[in-house]
C-alpha cells in the first residue's frame, strides 16, 4: 500500500457560549457564538488518483455517501480542478460523535476543502473556500479559516478571539440531538441582546439552546447536573455534549475517571489555531 499524499486532522469545536439574537426571513438564526477548536478530532488521509472520481473509505453506516459532507465538499471543488482526471481517495478515521454539537461533519468538510484546494492545485483564497463551505453548513467557515473567533450572522462573520486554551472535559450523554429540531422548536429563546463589548469573558454568557435541549433530552440534564459538581460547565452548540474547563490535564483526567458508566467522555485542550491548518502548513513546507 502506498502512503497517502496528505493526512490532516478535522478537529472538534466548542461553542464556549451561544446567543441567539434573531432570525432571518429564510428561518436561519442570527447568532453570537465564541468558537474554539479542540486537540481531539477525526483524521482524513488523502491519496490523489487519476480516475477523476471521489472515493470515501469507510463510509459512515448512518449516512449515504452522497449525503456525507466529505463527499459533498469534494464535489463542490470538482469544477475548479485544473485537470478533469484529477480524483481523490479519502480514508476517514471517525472519532467524534455525530449530533454531539462538536461540529464533526462540518470539520470533516472543511478539512476536505483545505486538502483538495492544495492537492488539486486549485489555490482558492480561504475567503472563497469559506463561502463554498457555507453552502454545506453554517459551521464550515470557522473550520476553513482556522482561528478561534466570535462568529456573528449565521456563523460566517468572524472576529478573531483569544480565549484561554484550557483543558476541557467533554461529556457525551449518549443521546443524539437534531440541530434542525432545536432551531425549529417554538420554545427556543431567540431574542438575546447583541453583545456591546467585544472583550469577552465567555463564562459570563450562556447557551440559548441549553434549557430546551435539557427539557427534551433528560439524559443531557442528568449529565449536566453531574458535571456541575466540577464547576462551570455548559452545553456546546445544540448539544448533546457538555464541557467543563480545567486548569490542568490531570484535573480534567480526574473528572473523566469518576464519570458514571451511562455517559462517555474525553479530555482535550482548547486551541486558538486549528490543528488542520498547522498540519497543512507543515506539509506544504516539507
Ligand atoms: C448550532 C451550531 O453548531 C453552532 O455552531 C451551528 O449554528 C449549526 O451549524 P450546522 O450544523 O453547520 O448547521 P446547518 O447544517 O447549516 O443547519 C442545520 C439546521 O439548523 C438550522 N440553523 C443552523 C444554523 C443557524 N445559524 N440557524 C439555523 O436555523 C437550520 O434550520 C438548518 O436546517
Ligand atoms: N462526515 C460526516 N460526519 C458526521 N456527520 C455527517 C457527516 N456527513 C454528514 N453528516 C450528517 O451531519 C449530521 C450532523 O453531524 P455533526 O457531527 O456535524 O453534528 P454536530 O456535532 O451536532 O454538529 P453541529 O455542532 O455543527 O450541529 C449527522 O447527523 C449526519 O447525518
Amino acid at each position: 500500500m502506498s502512503q497517502p499524499d496528505l493526512i490532516l486532522p478535522a478537529p472538534a469545536k466548542l461553542n464556549l457560549f451561544l446567543h441567539i439574537t434573531g432570525q432571518r426571513d429564510d428561518g436561519y438564526h442570527l447568532l453570537e457564538t465564541l468558537f474554539q477548536f479542540l486537540s481531539v478530532g477525526d483524521t482524513l488521509a488523502f491519496s490523489r488518483t487519476n480516475t477523476g472520481d471521489i472515493q470515501l473509505t469507510p463510509g459512515l453506516p448512518q449516512v449515504a455517501d452522497e449525503d456525507n459532507l466529505i463527499v459533498k465538499a469534494a464535489r463542490a471543488l470538482l469544477p475548479y480542478r485544473l485537470h478533469t482526471q484529477a480524483g481523490i481517495k479519502i480514508e476517514l478515521t471517525k472519532r467524534l460523535p455525530m449530533g454531539g454539537g462538536l461540529g464533526g461533519g462540518s470539520s470533516d468538510a472543511a478539512t476536505t476543502l483545505l486538502a483538495l484546494n492544495a492537492l488539486w492545485d486549485i489555490h482558492l483564497p480561504l475567503e472563497k473556500l469559506a463561502a463554498i463551505g457555507l453552502e454545506l453548513g453554517a459551521d464550515v467557515p470557522i473550520f476553513v479559516h482556522g482561528f478561534a473567533a466570535l462568529a456573528r450572522g449565521v456563523g460566517e462573520q468572524l472576529t478573531p478571539m483569544h480565549p484561554e486554551e484550557s483543558w476541557y472535559f467533554i461529556v457525551h450523554p449518549n443521546v443524539e440531538v437534531s440541530t434542525a429540531q432545536i432551531f425549529t422548536h417554538p420554545n427556543l429563546p431567540r431574542n438575546t441582546a447583541p453583545l456591546k463589548d467585544p472583550q469577552i469573558n465567555w463564562a459570563d454568557h450562556h447557551n440559548d439552546c441549553e434549557n430546551l435541549v435539557k427539557s427534551l433530552h433528560p439524559q443531557v440534564a442528568l449529565a449536566h447536573n453531574w458535571l456541575l459538581e466540577y464547576g462551570a460547565s455548559r452545553m456546546t452548540g445544540t448539544g448533546a455534549c457538555l464541557f467543563a474547563p480545567f486548569t490542568s490535564k490531570e484535573a480534567a483526567q480526574h473528572a473523566l475517571n469518576n464519570m458514571p458508566a451511562s455517559f462517555t467522555g474525553f479530555i482535550a485542550q482548547g486551541l486558538n489555531t486549528s490543528p488542520a491548518h498547522l498540519a497543512l502548513n507543515a506539509a506544504l513546507v516539507n
